[in-house]
């Protein structure tokens, strides 16, 4: 079994239980608040420039042109998608590069972005890359199951969970394509470091769960102060 089947075997249960997230059934039935709407807008903006950073690892430790090339194509969908994600934003959210720095980055999605950006010091795409590819691998999954759902047709739920265009699916799609590159690099690392690799996917699909947590429930640091320090609002996570 290469080390992309077997991670892929690992994560179904992951797969699952965000399938079954109270905030993706919401985005089915059209029934979430537009301060959770708005929770998970700014905070996924903000997750997806922490993107940026680790595709830009990528590109770095690429250990082929080829690679490099890929993952710069990633690159440039990235920052276009954002680029057309500030310009749909109200004013009153935060729509341009230099505002969007001051966006109050709340405790799960700060976690999550440490957990990415920390396996850039490893300059090894074996153990970048997973970060990545399991958000990327998660949010095509979630766009299939969602296609197989009777969902509202109304804005913003119609839209919301649709990525899985064509430049994701399919042999030559993203999703393959790191798979590809994390089987190539599994050939020369040894089996802890395979392992490492395994489970920070793992944990980038746990971390995804937890995202949608905290959008459901609008986790935010006064919220874990006001439970640490005043014993307010019960356990939060
Ligand atoms: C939390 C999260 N994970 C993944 C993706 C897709 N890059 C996203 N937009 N947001």
């Amino acid at each position: 079994m290469s080390l992309s089947q077997d991670i892929l075997f690992d994560a179904q249960p992951y797969l699952i239980a965000n399938e079954k997230h109270p905030f993706v059934q919401g985005i089915i039935s059209g029934q979430l608040t537009s301060g959770q709407l708005r929770y998970y807008d700014e905070q996924d903006i903000a997750f997806e420039y922490n993107e940026v950073a680790v595709i830009n690892a990528l590109i770095n430790y690429s250990t082929s042109t080829e690679q490099a090339l890929l993952f710069q194509k990633r690159q440039d969908m990235q920052l276009t998608m954002l680029r057309d994600w500030l310009k749909r934003e109200p004013e009153s959210m935060p729509h341009d590069w230099e505002t969007l720095k001051q966006t109050p980055i709340q405790p799960i999605n700060q976690v999550y972005r440490q957990h990415m950006a920390a396996t850039i010091q490893t300059h090894s795409v074996l153990q970048i890359l997973p970060s990545f590819a399991a958000g990327e691998w998660m949010y095509v999954e979630l766009g299939k199951f969602m296609a197989k759902q009777t969902r509202v047709q109304k804005e913003p739920f119609q839209s919301f969970l649709s990525m899985s265009g064509d430049a994701f699916l399919g042999p030559n799609g993203y999703i393959q394509q790191f798979f590809n590159i994390i089987d190539h690099e599994a050939e020369s690392a040894t089996a802890r470091e395979q392992e490492q690799a395994k489970q920070t996917f793992l944990k980038s699909c746990l971390l995804e769960w937890y995202f949608w947590d905290a959008a459901y429930k609008e986790i935010t640091w006064d919220n874990w102060k006001a439970v640490a320090l005043e014993g307010k609002g019960g356990p939060m996570i």
